[in-house]
C-alpha cells in the first residue's frame, strides 16, 4: 500500500481524519453516518487510548463526569469515595441498556426509525412491509435499535423530501416523541432529499438511506485489505454526487456577499474525492493482480471449483464449514461474509472439489457495491458449478431466489451449470413434503447445513452436476504423461482404463480444460486401429 493510499483510505473510513484532511470547517456529512464508530465523532465522545474503545456519552453520563462537591477527606476516605464514585459511574453505564458490547467494544445503541415507500404502479417482489422488516434486520446488524417504522403509498416520490409533506410532519412528531437519533429510508435518497429532511426534522436527527446503511455494514465487517478498499471505493462513489451544495453555509456565513464561494468549494471537494477514487482504484488493481496470481496458482492444481452463492443469511458459510471443517464466521446477521474463502472438499469416494464461499446478495443491492465487488465476484464466473443456497424456511424464499438470480444475471454467469440447495429444512414445518417437492425437480437438493443432514446427497449431486459440465473423451495417454493420468483420475470420472504398448487408453468425463490438454492424445487414440 502506498503512503498516499494509506492516508487517503484511512481518511474516508474515519471521518475524523477526513475532517482534518479537507481542512476545517467542512460540513460534509460522514460517509456512513450511522455506525456507532462514526457517531462518536459527532457527540464528542472519548476514545480510550489504552484499548481504542469508544465510549459514547449520554447527557446523563456527561453530568455524572462533573466533579461532585465533596468535603475535604482523609486519604483513605478519599480512596473510598473515589471507588464509590467509579462504581456509581460503572453502574450507570450498566443500567443504561442502550450501551452494548459489540466486538469487544462498548457502544451506544442509537434509536432508529424506518421509513418506506410503496410505489402504487410498481409490482415489487418484496412487499413494503417485508422490505421494511429486512431493513430492520440490516439496522440490527449495523448496531442500531429500531423503535418504530412507517410507510407511505405514492405514485411517485416527492423530489424535495421523497415522501409527502403530511407524512414528513407525522414522522417528525413520532421521532421527537421517541427520542430517535437516526431516520433510515428504505430507498436511495438524493443529496437534496437527505438535506431537506434533516433540516425539517431538526435537532441532531440524522437521515440516511438503505444504501448508506449497507455500505456502513460492509465497512464495519470488511476484514481484509481488499474488502476495505472495495468498500471505501463504493462509499466514495456514493458520496461524490452527494457533495453538492454542502458548502452553501460559507455563503450564509458571509452574508451572501461572496457569491459562488460554496460552488467553488464543491468543485474543490469533488476534485479531491475524484483524485482519491483514482488512487484507490489503482491500489485495488495492484491488490487484485496479486490475488489473481494466487488464484492462477490455485487453478494449476487441477480440481473443479464450485461456488456457493445465495441470499445473505442463507447458510453458505455454515455449509462450507460443515463440509470442510473451515472456520468461516457464520452467524444470524446479514452480510457475515465479505471475502471469498476457498476450501477443498474430500468426498467419500476419494474425489474432491474446491468450494468457494462468497458475499451474500440482497434485494436493492447498491449498484456501487456490486461494481466495487465485481472483482471478488469474478471468482464466481470462473467456477465449474454454482451452488445456489436458499433458506427454504424463510417466508420470502421465492423472492430471495429471484433477487439472487437478478444479481447473477448482472454478473453474466448464466452459462455456468447451477445446483439449487434448499437449506434449513430442519426449520420447516413439514420437511417430508419439502423433500418430495425437491425430488420432482432434478436440480434441487434438500439439506440442513447446521445439522449436517443431506450432505452426502449434496456431494453426490455436485458430482453429477460436475459430470454434466465435463467433456467425454477417449484418449491414449503415453506412459511419460503419468501425472496427467493421475490428475484425470482425481478430477474426472474415469469409466475405462486399458494399458497398451503405446500408453494408457482411457474413456472418461473430464473438465473442459483437460479435454483441451488431451486433444493431441485424443487424435492419437483416433488414429489407433
Ligand atoms: N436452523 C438452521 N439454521 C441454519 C442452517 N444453516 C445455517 N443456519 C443459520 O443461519 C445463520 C446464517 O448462516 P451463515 O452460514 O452465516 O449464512 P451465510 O449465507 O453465509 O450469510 P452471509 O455471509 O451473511 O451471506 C446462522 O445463524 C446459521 O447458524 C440450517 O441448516 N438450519
Ligand atoms: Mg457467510
Amino acid at each position: 500500500m502506498s503512503g498516499t493510499g494509506t492516508f487517503f483510505y484511512g481518511s474516508v473510513i474515519q471521518p475524523l481524519i477526513r475532517y482534518h484532511y479537507l481542512s476545517p470547517p467542512i460540513p460534509i456529512r460522514p460517509l456512513c453516518c450511522i455506525s456507532p464508530l462514526i457517531t462518536s465523532i459527532h457527540s464528542n465522545d472519548a476514545v480510550s487510548p489504552q484499548n481504542g474503545t469508544l465510549r459514547f456519552q449520554t447527557e446523563h453520563q456527561q453530568h455524572s463526569e462533573e466533579p461532585l462537591p465533596v468535603p475535604s477527606l482523609s486519604a483513605a476516605e478519599e480512596n473510598k469515595a473515589t471507588t464509590k464514585l467509579r462504581k456509581k459511574k460503572e453502574d450507570d453505564v450498566v443500567s443504561d441498556n442502550r450501551f452494548k458490547l459489540r466486538n469487544g467494544r462498548e457502544v451506544f445503541e442509537e434509536k432508529a426509525y424506518l421509513v418506506g415507500v410503496e410505489r402504487k404502479n410498481d409490482v415489487q417482489d418484496f412487499g413494503i412491509e417485508e422490505s421494511l422488516s429486512e431493513l430492520s434486520q440490516l439496522v440490527d446488524t449495523a448496531g442500531l435499535l429500531v423503535v418504530g417504522s412507517t410507510y407511505q403509498k405514492l405514485t411517485s416520490p416527492n423530489p424535495r423530501t421523497y415522501i409527502g409533506s403530511g407524512k414528513v410532519s407525522e414522522i417528525k412528531s413520532a421521532i421527537h416523541a421517541l427520542g430517535v437519533e437516526t431516520v433510515i429510508f428504505d430507498d436511495e435518497l438524493s443529496a437534496g432529499q437527505l438535506r431537506n429532511l434533516e433540516k425539517i426534522f431538526g435537532g441532531d436527527v440524522r437521515v440516511c438511506d438503505r444504501t448508506a446503511l449497507i455500505l456502513d455494514i460492509f465497512n464495519q465487517r470488511a476484514a481484509t485489505h481488499e474488502a476495505s478498499l472495495q468498500v471505501s471505493l463504493a462509499q466514495m462513489e456514493y458520496q461524490l454526487p452527494r457533495l453538492t451544495k454542502m458548502w452553501t453555509h460559507l455563503e450564509r456565513q458571509a452574508g451572501g456577499k461572496v457569491k459562488g464561494m460554496g460552488e467553488k468549494q464543491i468543485e474543490v471537494d469533488k476534485r479531491i474525492l475524484r483524485n482519491q477514487i483514482g488512487i484507490l482504484k489503482k491500489e485495488l488493481e495492484s491488490v487484485r493482480k496479486h490475488r489473481k496470481q494466487y488464484r492462477n496458482r490455485r487453478f494449476s492444481v487441477p480440481v473443479a471449483v464450485v461456488s456457493l452463492v445465495g441470499y445473505t443469511n442463507a447458510g453458505k458459510s455454515t455449509l462450507l464449514n460443515q463440509l470442510t471443517g473451515a472456520d468461516v464466521l457464520a452467524e444470524d446477521k446479514l452480510f457475515a461474509t465479505l471475502d471469498p474463502t476457498t476450501r477443498r472438499v474430500q468426498m467419500k469416494n476419494g474425489k474432491e472439489f474446491l468450494l468457494t464461499d462468497t458475499v451474500g446478495f440482497i434485494q436493492k443491492l447498491p449498484t456501487t457495491l456490486v461494481a466495487a465487488f465485481r472483482a471478488t465476484l469474478e471468482e464466481i464466473s470462473e467456477s465449474s458449478l454454482l451452488v445456489h443456497v436458499v433458506d427454504i424456511s424463510h417466508p420470502l424464499a421465492e423472492q430471495q431466489i429471484n433477487a439472487v438470480d437478478k444479481v447473477l444475471s448482472e454478473l453474466d454467469v448464466s452459462s455456468i451449470p447451477k445446483l439449487i440447495v434448499w437449506n434449513k429444512v430442519d426449520k420447516v414445518g413439514d420437511p417430508q413434503k419439502l423433500r418430495l417437492e425437491a425430488e420432482k425437480r432434478d436440480d434441487v437438493v434438500c439439506i440442513s447445513a447446521l445439522s449436517g443432514n443431506g450432505l452426502q446427497e449434496f456431494c453426490n449431486a455436485v458430482q453429477d452436476k460436475l459430470k454434466d459440465s465435463m467433456v467425454w473423451v477417449e484418449a491414449l495417454v503415453p506412459f511419460e504423461n503419468g501425472d496427467l493420468l493421475s490428475t484425470i483420475h482425481q478430477v474426472g470420472m474415469v469409466e475405462k482404463t486399458e494399458y497398451t504398448e503405446q500408453g494408457t487408453y482411457i474413456k472418461a468425463h473430464v473438465p473442459l480444460r483437460f479435454a483441451r490438454m488431451l486433444t493431441p492424445m485424443r487424435q492419437l487414440c483416433v488414429s489407433q486401429p
